[in-house]
């Protein structure tokens, strides 16, 4: 695997408003890499608190997957007791919303890894810096709140927001971190969020946030790795192998170019194979 690839597959990021309980309870059993507890825009000012104390109970049980909390942002009159709470209660990861300033990601020196939001016009201008930053394990775009800054208008392609998300991809990948795409929002449209899957796994993302039960298994489908693509793989590792015994350093296999690059690329492919099936 490659410095820029996670030791397990994060395909699926699920976020769970912190003030619904019901949802929490099935949070852990949907098949999600993650889950992502907010305490941000999920929750509206009035129920901060009690959420809060809800994702504490939340916490103190078994979670078989990584739980992050997305704790209310920089300079909010919540984020102090948010981070402090999370991070007493064990959490696995925070996100942090509407990042823009490596140096405040810097200064809070956490004890556990940050997943910074990239969702306004200075975010996005700043990732290169943010990414940098130890600490940070991985850039999450926020499309909602970045398509409301740049004033864009609805676009089924997203061709409005493909610079900054390609910003965010290069800047996270240039560090070896995690690109995270943004969610979805037509939880009833199966076949624009499978598009819009596709484009974010072309595009260099290595998983989606998700918001909905129903959009778990797109996304692990969308950013996983079938059985068909390992199969591929291993014959393309195989060819590999036999070139390099020859003393050859490129060969054409099923009639395409192959490179030391491209057994690299078959080999994290096969770990991440691997990786999703031992969940
Ligand atoms: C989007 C929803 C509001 C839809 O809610 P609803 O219509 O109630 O869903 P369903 O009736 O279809 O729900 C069926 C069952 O599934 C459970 N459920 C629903 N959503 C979740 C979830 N996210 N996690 C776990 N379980 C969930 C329901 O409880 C139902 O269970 P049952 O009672 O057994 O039938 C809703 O899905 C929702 O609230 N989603 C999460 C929204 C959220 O977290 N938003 C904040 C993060 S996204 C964001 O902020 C964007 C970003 O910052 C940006 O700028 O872009
Ligand atoms: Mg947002």
């Amino acid at each position: 695997m490659t410095s820029n690839e996670t030791p397990r597959p994060l395909r699926s990021l699920l976020y769970v408003p912190g003030d619904k309980p019901r949802a929490i309870e099935k949070a852990p059993g949907l098949g999600a890499d993650a889950v992502i507890l907010d305490l941000e825009d999920a929750v509206a000012p009035e129920h901060k608190a009690d959420a809060r104390r809800d994702v504490q109970d939340a916490l103190s049980g078994r979670w078989p997957v990584p739980v992050f909390v997305r704790v209310n942002g920089l300079g909010t009159e919540w984020e102090h007791e948010d981070r402090e709470m999370a991070l007493m209660a064990g959490v696995n990861g925070l996100v942090l919303p509407k990042v823009e300033d490596a140096r405040a990601v810097q200064a809070l020196h956490l004890r556990v890894p940050l997943w910074a939001m990239i969702e306004t016009p200075r975010g996005v201008l700043a990732a290169p810096e943010i990414a940098a930053v130890a600490g940070v394990a991985g850039l999450l775009v926020g499309a909602n709140d970045l398509a409301r800054a740049l004033r864009t208008r609805p676009d089924p392609e997203r061709r409005p927001l493909l610079h900054a998300l390609s910003a965010v991809v290069l800047s996270a990948r240039a560090h070896g971190k995690v690109p995270v795409d943004a969610v979805f929002n037509d939880v009833r449209d199966a076949e624009g969020f499978a598009r819009e899957c596709a484009q974010g796994r072309t595009l260099g993302f290595a998983g989606k946030t998700v918001i909905h039960p129903g959009q778990v298994a797109g996304a692990n489908a969308a950013y996983g790795v079938s059985d068909e693509e390992a199969q591929t793989a291993r014959q393309l590792l195989a060819a590999w192998t036999q070139a390099r015994a020859q003393g050859l350093s490129v060969v054409a296999h099923n009639g395409a170019l192959i490179e030391q690059m491209h057994a690299d690329e078959a080999q994290e492919q096969l770990d991440l194979w691997a990786a999703a099936r031992r969940l």
